[in-house]
């Protein structure tokens, strides 16, 4: 396994020419942008942990049935100062370092005596993310690295904390279909609070001058949590969506501050400053985006640790929303690279497996009970107290003749939720808290992705890696979560990326188009490709094998030359004629 984890990775700077068996759909026009973690020495010091290594851009472009793939690390000012010292002189998640006392790079690294939030790390490995017609590397921190998508060149180094105040931030953002970005992070102790951000950053501005075409600085917070805890707040990856709710889980896996403040002092790396309470609850918060406010109702479920959300929709009242669940928080003690590098085997056997959960929760609760199925929109948002309970009287008075719209006076510990699509329970509890009770879907999968046409709404395909005895997935697998009924695709030797979904264009089914993921071989006879399989049948269009050497990546996007057209086609910006306002194809 040293070979797929510890090893550094060679860059590819010149796009080199993959060679294509099979047919690639002519469609097929773009590119498949991604990044992971690369090198994991510099000089003699090592990394302890896989999310620690310095991020590898990699990227395969596809054009009339060819494919050329090119890979450079990214310059971060983490990168430079590493290779100039020629050591790790950056902490990352699971290693703490101090910065080389010729230099001053990092002098901020030192201000944990008078902040209690030291500098991060701008070493984005985990994410690429598309914020109107600019490209950006991300990780967790409150830094992100502008790059060109084409020659995976490092621009500019940008800090959330100009535009927005969080420290934190995570590196699964969501898009409308405007292409505008939502995005959540963790204010830390800011004037006495700690709280999580949502925040918006617009696709387009429609400023006149080129500085304000930053869609940065037009970055708005839309809503804010606070935290249970001033001095530990929930760590969390990713976060869910609806057309109309946001969905975040406060988990009892949690960051501590104090500890996180004395890490330098003590020597030792963030990792360890995080820990997971088994005896607390998960929250569950729904957030309106209409009102841009917390539904007041109190839901939760059992302690559980989230990296990825997969999709959510609401439902007849309800919002369903799946994830990717685990027990605890084992799965970041499995890439400690000691772990994966010797009795691999023996080290990485899975204590909690990643599980598929579908959870349901009630939108409209409250102490005279619960309203369920298709009472009208306009009448939840505009009933008050009173008249709901006058329209609970006259409802069971003389309940429709249908059915479709009635009100429940729900009994404490009742199930709320009727929809057809789960077996999920919530029950409501004296105090009025609702307590949610996941229905499990399927177990052993993680890098869940779908057809992003279908984020925040209803939907049938998941497309994921299947992971079985160890996180390091062996499969991609295809998951119909209404037949609850799977297709896989599998090789010897062969240790697949995330499945990324690219559309047919006018596609009518969700499951019209392809699936895009690059392979890392261990036979020496066989090199490494990017695979691409038909989503419907699960069956291999082509592979690109490519002399090179590719890396175990996290996550990335795919970029349809669509978007690269019309950007030829706009007449180069000048000035006066900065106004346009035209929306993007969103490919998340
Ligand atoms: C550097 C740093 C962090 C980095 C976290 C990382 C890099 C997490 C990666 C997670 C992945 C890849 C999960 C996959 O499911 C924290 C803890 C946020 C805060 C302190 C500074
Ligand atoms: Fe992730």
């Amino acid at each position: 396994m040293e070979i797929i984890f510890g090893r550094n990775k060679k860059e590819q700077l010149e796009p080199v020419s993959a060679r294509v068996t099979g047919k690639i759909p002519a469609w097929l026009q773009g590119t498949l942008l991604r990044n992971g973690p690369g090198m994991h020495t510099v000089g003699e010091s090592r990394y302890n942990h896989w999310f620690d290594g310095l991020a590898l851009l990699h990227s395969f472009s596809i054009r009339d049935g060819e494919v050329f793939y090119r890979s450079k690390y990214l310059q971060s000012d983490t990168y430079s100062a590493n290779i100039e010292a020629n050591k790790i002189v950056v902490s990352e998640f699971g290693t703490m370092a101090y910065p080389d006392p010729c230099k001053n790079i990092f002098s901020k690294a030192f201000s944990y005596l008078s902040h209690t939030i030291p500098d991060f790390t701008d070493n984005c490995l985990i994410n690429i993310m598309r914020c109107g017609d600019d490209f950006y590397a991300t990780t967790e921190t409150n830094y992100i690295r502008k790059i060109n998508p084409q020659t995976l060149e490092t621009l500019d180094k940008v800090d959330y904390r100009k535009y927005v105040a969080v420290n934190l931030a995570t590196a699964h953002p969501h898009y409308d279909a405007a292409g505008n970005v939502l995005n959540m992070g963790t204010s830390i102790v800011d004037n006495g609070r700690t709280k999580y951000v949502m925040f918006k950053i617009p696709a387009t501005v429609p400023g006149t001058k080129k500085k304000e075409k930053n869609p940065l600085k037009h970055t708005e917070v839309f809503c804010s949590i606070p935290s249970r805890s001033l001095l530990s707040p929930s760590y969390y990856h990713s976060f869910g969506v609806t057309e109309n709710y946001v969905i975040f889980l406060e988990q009892p896996f949690k960051l501590d501050i104090l500890k996180m403040a004395t890490a330098y002092m003590r020597g030792v790396s963030w990792a360890s400053c995080m820990s997971f309470h088994r005896e607390d609850k998960t929250y569950i918060h729904i957030i309106d985006q209409r009102t841009r406010k917390p539904v007041p109702t109190k839901f939760y479920t059992d302690p559980m640790v989230v990296f990825h959300h997969v999709n959510a929709y609401e439902e007849e009242g309800c919002v369903v929303f799946d994830v990717i669940a685990y027990e605890d928080s084992s799965l970041y003690q499995l890439f400690y690279l000691a772990n994966l590098n010797q009795n691999f085997e023996e080290n990485s056997r899975m204590t909690s497996v990643p599980t598929l959960k579908r959870f349901a929760v009630p939108l409209h609760v409250d102490k005279f009970g619960v309203i369920c199925c298709n009472f009208p929109a306009h009448a939840q948002d505009s009933i008050s107290r009173t008249s709901l309970v006058l329209y609970q009287w006259t409802l069971r008075k003389h309940p429709s003749e249908d059915g479709s719209s009635f009100l429940q006076n729900a009994e404490v510990g009742s199930n709320l939720i009727k929809v057809p699509s789960t077996r999920a329970t919530a029950l409501k509890e004296k105090d009025g808290h609702v307590y949610c009770q996941p229905e499990v879907l399927y177990k052993g999968l993680e890098l869940p992705r779908i057809n992003y046409a279908h984020n925040g709404k209803p939907y049938r395909y998941i497309y994921a890696a299947e992971v079985q005895w160890s996180p390091i997935p062996t499969k991609i697998l295809k998951y119909d979560v209404l037949t609850k009924s799977s297709l896989k695709w599998g090789e010897e030797c062969c240790w697949p990326a995330e499945p990324v979904f690219v559309p047919t264009p006018g596609a009518k089914d969700e499951d019209d188009g392809v699936i895009l993921s690059a392979i890392v071989s261990t036979d020496p006879q066989k090199l490494p490709f990017l695979l691409i399989l038909d989503a419907k049948t699960f069956t291999e269009l082509a592979r690109a094998s490519v002399h090179a050497d590719l890396h175990l990546d996290l996550h990335g996007l795919f970029i349809p030359d669509v978007d690269r057209s019309a950007e030829k086609q706009t007449p180069a910006v000048t000035q006066e004629d900065e106004n346009s306002d035209a929306p993007i194809t969103q490919q998340a």
